[in-house]
């Protein structure tokens, strides 16, 4: 059975980043959206960040941010992978010269496969559920069946996942990674240590 990997995202605390790992957690993810619930200034992350042991990929999500903002913000956190999840084009995610993951969000009648061919330089493609005036982090599972099997780059399933579905959700997608924000949470932005281990662990296998 191939190795999956997990990203837990969101992570606000340097004690919730911190049980991730020890949890098994491969990537964490910092939210630079302000409108998220769960946006971290660039002193958090920065803290978060300096917490952590060697081999944890910082992942920094942004939606639709200002060239200059990000330039600065790259300048400041040492951040491992970027993760666009707003309507950036390709310009503006290759824009850093920093290796990047592009979300899609899914929804019936996507043709996954031309939509990712618009990211040839992506490490991977992030698949969320779309909903409506709502970029990500909605908690919201999309048909897992809409995923061709296959596709030519790794894919890291988002949206909705739970401990509880995470384990179908793997094998139906079959992917290279998954992330998670509110399926492991206690509110918003804080996550649950419990809910963390049994995501990963659900992960590996049960
Ligand atoms: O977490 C957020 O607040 C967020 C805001 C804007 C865009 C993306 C966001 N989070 C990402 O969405 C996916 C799915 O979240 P969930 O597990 O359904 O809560 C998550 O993996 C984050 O990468």
């Amino acid at each position: 059975m191939a190795v999956v990997r997990s990203k837990i995202c969101g992570i606000t605390r340097v004690e919730d980043a911190l049980a991730a790992v020890a949890a098994g957690a491969d990537a964490i993810g910092l939210v630079f959206y302000a409108k998220s619930p769960r946006a971290v200034s660039v002193a958090q992350a920065q803290q978060i960040i300096a917490a952590l042991p060697p081999f944890v990929t910082t992942v920094g999500l942004f939606v639709d941010i200002a060239r200059v903002e990000l330039q600065q913000l790259l300048a400041d956190v040492p951040l491992d992978l970027l993760q666009f999840h707003g309507d950036e084009s390709l310009e503006q995610c290759e824009g850093y010269g920093r290796p990047y993951i592009k979300a899609l969000r899914v929804k019936p009648g996507d043709d996954l496969l031309a939509l990712m061919a618009e990211f040839p330089s992506a490490s991977g493609i992030l698949l969320d559920t779309y909903v409506e005036g709502v970029p990500g982090g909605t908690g919201l599972a999309f048909d897992w069946s809409l995923v061709p099997q296959d596709l030519p780059k790794p894919v890291i399933l988002a949206g909705g996942l739970t401990p509880e579905n995470v384990a179908a959700a793997i094998a139906a997608v079959k992917p290279y990674a998954v992330d998670v924000s509110g399926g492991v949470e206690v509110s918003k932005g804080i996550k649950d240590a419990d809910k963390v281990r049994a995501f990963i662990r659900e992960v590996r296998g049960g």
